[in-house]
């Protein structure tokens, strides 16, 4: 069987559970990582793995998985896009996701290539389950309660800041889709908590909710991935009122994140050129499979 062939995108969190998930896809073959420090000492995962700097190193690449901070995904997504290269990426920033397909739409088009963007559990697969919801009762409210568990792109962008070692963002679910953040962060000598803390506090990511901030000895003493959520709808179908939907789970944040973007790069290769976000593409396409078996069981 011809394997696809899958570049991973920057090495952190995702990335490494990427490669798990791709070294258990009968389908894809690991095309290599791509890092922003190709030379030197390389994590032993990585041993037997193209290690390099730029995509174009590694031949004929089907679909790059990029596992970058979520506010560095839109400068990767448009080279590779116009390199020629498929991608997918798990952008987590909710009101920016029209403006970034759009912006890779363009890119994607011109170069025959596709991009589905937002891509993990949420945005991601909790889109589709919300999407499904909204079609089962049109009328009505969802609420999507997360956690309480480690946001990773909270905390990658409290990493980004001036100061701050190492870092770990907990969102605490306080009901009806509101959340309180925990933010624990291990600092630099010399640097002030407070102007941290400011500078965290003003960030998008945790300007709408509150949040506190507390220094440190260690992150990885504390640190723990796990994460789930609990969506809920009350609605109407048709002119039946109180409907009511759920969905849970409970999760490693990065596992579960990677395995979707996985599927989501088996279904890129089944597009039309341009940019999608999970809920605009079959759900069938993200599954390994014969088609037909697929719908005699799932069906
Ligand atoms: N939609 C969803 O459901 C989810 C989305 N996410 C998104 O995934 C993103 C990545 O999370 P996570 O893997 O924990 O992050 P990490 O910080 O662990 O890893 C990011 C990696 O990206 C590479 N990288 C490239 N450019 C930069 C840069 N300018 N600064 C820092 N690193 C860079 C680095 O790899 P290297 O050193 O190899 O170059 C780094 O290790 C988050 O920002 C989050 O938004 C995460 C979970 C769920
Ligand atoms: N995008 C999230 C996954 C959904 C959980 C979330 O948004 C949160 O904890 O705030 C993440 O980066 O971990």
């Amino acid at each position: 069987m011809k394997k696809f062939k899958a570049a991973i995108v920057g090495f952190g969190n995702i990335g490494r559970y990427v490669l798990d998930a791709l070294s258990e896809a009968p389908d894809f073959e690991v095309a290599g990582v791509v890092r922003r420090t190709p030379g030197g000492q390389q994590p032993s995962e990585l041993n037997g793995y193209k290690v390099v700097a730029d995509v174009s190193e590694l031949g004929k690449v089907d679909v790059a998985i990029l596992c970058t901070p979520t506010r560095e995904v839109e400068n990767y997504a448009r080279q590779l896009l116009a390199q020629g290269v498929n991608t997918v990426d798990s952008f987590d920033i909710h009101t920016q996701i029209v403006d970034l397909r759009s912006s890779l739409d363009s890119v994607a088009r011109a170069n025959g290539t596709v991009a589905v963007i937002s891509a993990g559990w949420d945005p991601g697969s909790d889109s589709v389950v919300r999407a499904l919801m909204q079609a089962a009762a049109p009328k009505g409210v969802t609420y999507t309660n997360f956690g309480p568990g480690m946001s990773m792109g909270h905390t990658v962008a409290v990493k980004s800041k001036k100061g701050v070692k190492n870092a770990l963002s907990m969102t605490i679910p306080l009901g009806t889709g509101i959340h309180r953040r925990m933010v624990y962060v291990e600092l630099e000598p010399g640097v002030e908590l407070s102007e941290v803390a400011a500078a965290i506090k003003a960030d998008p990511y945790f300007a709408s909710d509150e949040t506190h901030v507390f220094q440190v000895p260690s992150v990885d003493e504390i640190k723990d991935m796990g994460h789930g959520v609990n969506m809920v709808r009350k609605g109407v179908s048709g002119k039946t009122q109180n409907q009511r939907f759920e969905f849970n789970m409970s999760i490693n944040n990065p596992a579960l994140t990677a395995q979707i973007l996985v599927g989501v790069a088996r279904a890129s290769l089944k597009q039309a050129p341009g940019a999608y976000t999970m809920i605009e593409i079959p759900v069938v396409d993200l599954l390994y499979g014969d088609r037909e078996e697929l719908l005699r069981h799932l069906v």
